[in-house]
């Protein structure tokens, strides 16, 4: 079984950044929609990307962002990925693959199987398919610490790669992945002490946990 990767979403800071950095995790998001407490203004994210420069993966969130936010997006942080969190279609998410060249990650906001039978129409358009819980109408779609019942997407073989997030935390994320089998995990407010505030030891914390399994 191969090891599980992480994914470390919402940082804003330098030390953030290392802390991710020092726990081995395989991929930082930065976070460019404007509404979240973990938005990263490009202006930031460039700062963060040269400093990171080859030594974690990054991943751009956008929630039904415009190609110029996109653009400005990209080139700032360098973006290895591009996460599309809203409503996205799989031709919009094809779109913005074949505009910016980079792999797309489409998330899929799951409550009930239909959600995850949804996954199946971007097996084209996207790169890796993200399992996230839906949130409450008029919240964020994302980053409120919403789990979903992991049963729906266990051992998922889907036509993509694929991963898990929503409520994941040091606590609950080996369990996460043995019950699901997510060859990827991904997590923002579980790493936090405060909304937008990461805690290095719980980043270090949910690393380890995950490859634990
Ligand atoms: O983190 C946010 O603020 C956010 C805002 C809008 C869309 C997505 C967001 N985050 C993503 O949601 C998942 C799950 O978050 P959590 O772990 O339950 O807090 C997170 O991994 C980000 O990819």
């Amino acid at each position: 079984m191969s090891r599980t990767a992480t994914k470390i979403c919402g940082l804003t800071t330098p030390d953030m950044l290392e802390a991710a950095i020092q726990a081995r995790a395989d991929h930082v998001g930065f976070n460019f929609f404007p509404p979240s407490p973990r938005y990263l203004a490009p202006r930031d994210a460039a700062a963060l990307a040269e400093r990171a420069e080859a030594r974690i993966s990054r991943v751009g969130l956008f929630v039904d962002a415009d190609d110029a936010a996109i653009t400005e997006a990209v080139a700032a942080g360098r973006l290895d990925a591009i996460q599309l969190h809203g409503q996205e279609t799989p031709e919009r998410a094809a779109q913005v693959r074949a505009r910016f060249g980079v792999p797309v990650w489409k998330v899929i906001s799951v409550a009930s199987a239909a959600d995850v039978a949804r996954a199946d129409a971007y097996a084209t358009a996207a790169d890796l398919i993200l399992f996230d819980a839906k949130t409450p109408k008029g919240t964020l779609p994302g980053g409120m610490g919403l789990a979903f019942d992991w049963t729906l997407v266990a051992n998922w073989k889907g036509p993509l790669a694929w991963g898990l997030a929503g409520g994941l935390n040091p606590t609950n994320v080996a369990e996460a992945v043995a019950r699901t089998g997510a060859p990827l995990v991904d997590t923002a407010s579980g790493v936090e002490s405060a909304p937008g505030v990461k805690d290095a030891d719980l980043i270090a914390a949910f690393c380890r946990a995950a490859r634990t399994v």
